[in-house]
C-alpha cells in the first residue's frame, strides 16, 4: 500500500439538470508510483468529470479518494488547493499560460505559490526543468512568442516545478499536431521510465492510450476494462 499515490473507491457522480443523470458510477481503481496510466474512452463517458474528481477539483461525489495515502473526502477547499499545489501536477489541452510573463516565470508559479523554497531557487528549478525538454533558450521569451508545441513544453514544465507526486492530463495532445503529439508522449513516457514519474492521462486517442504501461477503458460512466 505504501506504493499506492491515488486510490478511487466506489466513486460515483450524478448531475441534476433538470433531471438527474448519473455519469459515474463505482468507480474503483488505484495507481502506483511510476505507474503511466491513460484513461480513454468515447466522448461523453465521463473521462473529464472523473478527471475532475481525481484532481479534487470537483468535490461534489460519493465515494472515497485518496492521495498518498490522504483521505480527501472532509478537507476544506483551502486543504484541497494545498494538495493540488503540492502533489498534483497539471497539463491540460490548453496550456493556459499567462501571456503577459516571460516562459520561465510561468513555469515558477506555482514553486512561488508553495512557498517551500526561495525565489532564487525556484528559479533555478524552473531552469532545470526547461533545459531537460530542451527548452531552456526560450526561457526569457514572453509565453505568447512561443509554437503550441513548445508552449506545451513549458506547461509540462510548470506541472513538474514541485516534483508533483502525481501528473494529471486532460487530453494533453489534444490540441497538437502528429509531431508535437508524439514528443510529449515521450517526455510523459521518459518521465515515468527514468524518473518513476506517476502519470494519469485522459485521451480518447488510442494510439497514445496504447503505449501507457495501462488503460482505464471506461464507457457510460463505468470502467469496462
Ligand atoms: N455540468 C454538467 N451538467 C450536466 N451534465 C454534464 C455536465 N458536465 C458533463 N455532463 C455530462 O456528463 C457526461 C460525461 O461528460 P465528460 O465531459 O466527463 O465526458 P468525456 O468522456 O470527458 O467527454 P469528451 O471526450 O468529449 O471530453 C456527458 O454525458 C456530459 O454531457
Amino acid at each position: 500500500m505504501g506504493n499506492t499515490i491515488l486510490e478511487a473507491k466506489n466513486i460515483n457522480k450524478e448531475f441534476h439538470d433538470p433531471i438527474t443523470v448519473q455519469v459515474l458510477t463505482d468507480i474503483n481503481f488505484s495507481v502506483n508510483k511510476g505507474d503511466f496510466v491513460a484513461i480513454t474512452g468515447k466522448s461523453g463517458c465521463g473521462k473529464s468529470t472523473l478527471l475532475y474528481i481525481l484532481s479534487t477539483m470537483d468535490t461534489d461525489y460519493t465515494g472515497e479518494l485518496h492521495i498518498d495515502g490522504e483521505a480527501m473526502g472532509n478537507k476544506k477547499e483551502a486543504e484541497l488547493a494545498r494538495v493540488r499545489n503540492e502533489k498534483i501536477g497539471f497539463v491540460f489541452q490548453f496550456h493556459y499560460l499567462l501571456n503577459e510573463f516571460s516562459v520561465i516565470e510561468n513555469v515558477m508559479l506555482p514553486g512561488l505559490k508553495l512557498n517551500k523554497f526561495n525565489r532564487q531557487e525556484v528559479e533555478h528549478r524552473a531552469m532545470e526543468r526547461l533545459k531537460m525538454l530542451d527548452i531552456g533558450h526560450l526561457a526569457l521569451k514572453n509565453a505568447n512568442q512561443v509554437s503550441g508545441g513548445e508552449k506545451q513544453r513549458v506547461a509540462i514544465a510548470r506541472a513538474l516545478i514541485n516534483d508533483p507526486f502525481i501528473i494529471m492530463g486532460d487530453e494533453p495532445t489534444g490540441n497538437l499536431d502528429k509531431k508535437n503529439s508524439e514528443l510529449v508522449f515521450d517526455i510523459f513516457k521518459r518521465l515515468a521510465e527514468e524518473f518513476n514519474q506517476t502519470l494519469l492521462i485522459v485521451t480518447h486517442d488510442q494510439s497514445f492510450a496504447q503505449r501507457t504501461h495501462r488503460i482505464i477503458q471506461m464507457e457510460d460512466g463505468k470502467i469496462i476494462a
